[in-house]
């Protein structure tokens, strides 16, 4: 690929595509009725997943864009979990207790701050209020650091098989530079932890385009990684969006690699996991040849969420806690981000729903269509939009940017077939955004990240 191209397609400002469309175009047209009625719809529609939000860390990393705040006690904790059980009654009385649950996802923050007895009753909750199936994949975000052995007993008795590591860099002066201290003993010992205690697949997740990282700093993390072979790895772009982020203000700007760096660390990082064995998923994602994830990208059967690349087949997830997004057959759904509004709606017996997308049978089939790419590099129009009502050809036809990416030889156009060019993979998102109705509209600038 040519230079030219790579400053055209690959560092634009393009979504990461966990969902479409993305969470700028959400607004106040889904509230707790819409919410309420699209529950009341999903029982007769198989089983579903969920997702927790725990939004509580002990201490702030410079470089986070996620929803989360900082506590040193325990109080706020506590009452949010309060406030979360309600919010599972509420959406079981709305769908019915019924509701056939096959994963759960406890995200965050960090929901390594429970307490172990908080993390079991939040479970035997869910399992009292769905008909949460004996064998439900149960994963968890983790930060290594505030893991101890207890929470490690809780998960093996809650039947916990899927761990996601937060580990970003070992380079110790990255870790300076990101208020990030944690030892690669730490993430060992939580490894060997989880390990005794059955969870069959582990992902850590790396950063790259940290302040004061170098391309020999990407590969040393890679290797120390490595050594302790989770089944998987994701690896993001450090998104700098301090205008949102505030604490991202303590990182010095200075100290951050350029467009070009950036691209180098992302290549010899993909490289040096690939050299241990390890291959390439979706556009950010590495898995063991025999992983789950690595077997659902080869057969085509991938999906990509709001947690990223996922092996899950539900067709709706439903979100609970602050910030959470979901997602039922009609549109996405977001609860309210600040804790106290959160927490009051449910004390008030209402879901806390702030804002969503209804989507049209156009945004549905666009939906599959960029899922399609963002997973497999390729999309199938006319096997995407059988039985949808649509002919897919009318997505193709006077598509500018498709055509210009076409020209450029980013994309080939065969038929029905839309092919990623093989050299041209990390610029999947500007090939994703020609099919994205509203892309450009929403005056939001989407992250660097590539
Ligand atoms: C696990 C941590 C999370 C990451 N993203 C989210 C979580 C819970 C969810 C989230 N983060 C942002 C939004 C947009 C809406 C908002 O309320 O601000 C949502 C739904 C903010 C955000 N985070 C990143 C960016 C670029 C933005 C805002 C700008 C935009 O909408 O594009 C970057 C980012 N966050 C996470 C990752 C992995 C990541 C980039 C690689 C984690
Ligand atoms: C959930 C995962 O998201 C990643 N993460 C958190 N914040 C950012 C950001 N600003 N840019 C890129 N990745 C981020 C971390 O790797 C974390 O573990
Ligand atoms: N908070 C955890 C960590 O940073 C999990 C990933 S970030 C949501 O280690
Ligand atoms: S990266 Fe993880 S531990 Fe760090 S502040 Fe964000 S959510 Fe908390």
């Amino acid at each position: 690929m040519s230079d030219d191209l790579v400053a055209k397609y690959g560092d634009a400002r393009l979504p990461r595509y966990t969902s479409y469309p993305t969470a700028p175009a959400f607004s106040a047209v889904v509230g707790p009725d819409e919410y309420a009625s699209g529950l009341a719809d999903i029982g007769r529609a198989g089983p579903v997943s969920v997702y927790l939000h725990v939004p509580f860390c002990r201490s702030m990393c410079w470089y986070c864009g996620c929803h989360t705040s900082i506590t040193r006690q325990d109080a706020p904790v506590g009452e949010y979990l309060d406030a979360i059980s309600q919010e599972v009654e509420l959406v079981s009385f709305a769908a019915g207790n019924d509701l056939p649950v096959k994963n759960v996802h406890f995200g965050g923050g960090t929901p390594t701050i429970m307490k172990p007895k908080q993390f079991s009753a939040l479970m035997a909750k869910l399992s009292s209020a769905f008909a949460l199936s004996a064998d439900a994949g149960v994963a968890v975000e983790i930060d290594p650091r505030t893991l101890a052995a207890p929470m490690i007993d809780a998960f093996c008795e809650a039947g916990v098989d899927r761990a996601s590591l937060g580990v970003q860099s070992f380079d110790p002066i990255v870790q300076a530079a990101i208020n990030r201290p944690q030892s690669f003993e730490q993430t060992q010992t939580a490894v060997l932890g989880l390990r005794s205690a059955g969870v069959a697949s582990i992902n850590f997740d790396l950063i790259y385009g940290l302040p004061k990282q170098t391309v020999q700093s990407c590969v040393e993390t890679v290797r120390l990684a490595a050594e302790l072979r989770p089944e998987r790895f994701a690896v993001f772009g450090y998104a700098h969006i301090p205008a949102f982020k505030k604490h991202q203000r303590l990182i010095d700007e200075a100290s951050l690699p350029d467009a070009s760096k950036r691209n180098e660390q992302a290549e010899a990082i993909a490289e040096e996991l690939q050299k241990a064995g390890y291959q390439r998923v979706g556009l950010d994602h590495f898995a063991l040849p025999e992983d789950q994830l690595a077997l659902a990208a080869r057969s085509g059967t991938m999906r990509r969420n709001f947690q990223g690349y996922t092996t899950d087949d539900c067709d709706s997830l439903i979100g609970l806690g602050a910030s959470a997004i979901g997602r039922l057959p009609k549109g996405y759904m977001q609860n309210h981000v600040p804790l106290g509004l959160y927490a009051e709606r449910v004390a008030a017996g209402v879901l806390p729903t702030a804002k969503g997308y209804l989507l049209s049978e156009e945004d549905d089939l666009r939906a599959r269509v960029i899922e399609r790419l963002m997973c497999d590099f390729e999309v199938d129009l006319a096997r995407v939009s059988s039985g949808s009502g649509f002919d897919a050809g009318f997505l193709v036809e006077r598509n500018d940017r498709l055509g210009d990416l076409a020209t450029d030889g980013v994309v080939t156009i065969s038929g029905d077939r839309i092919v990623v060019s093989q050299n041209a993979r990390f610029m999947v998102r500007a090939v994703a955004a020609a099919f994205d109705a509203y892309f450009g509209s929403h005056g939001r600038t989407h992250s660097k990240a590539a």
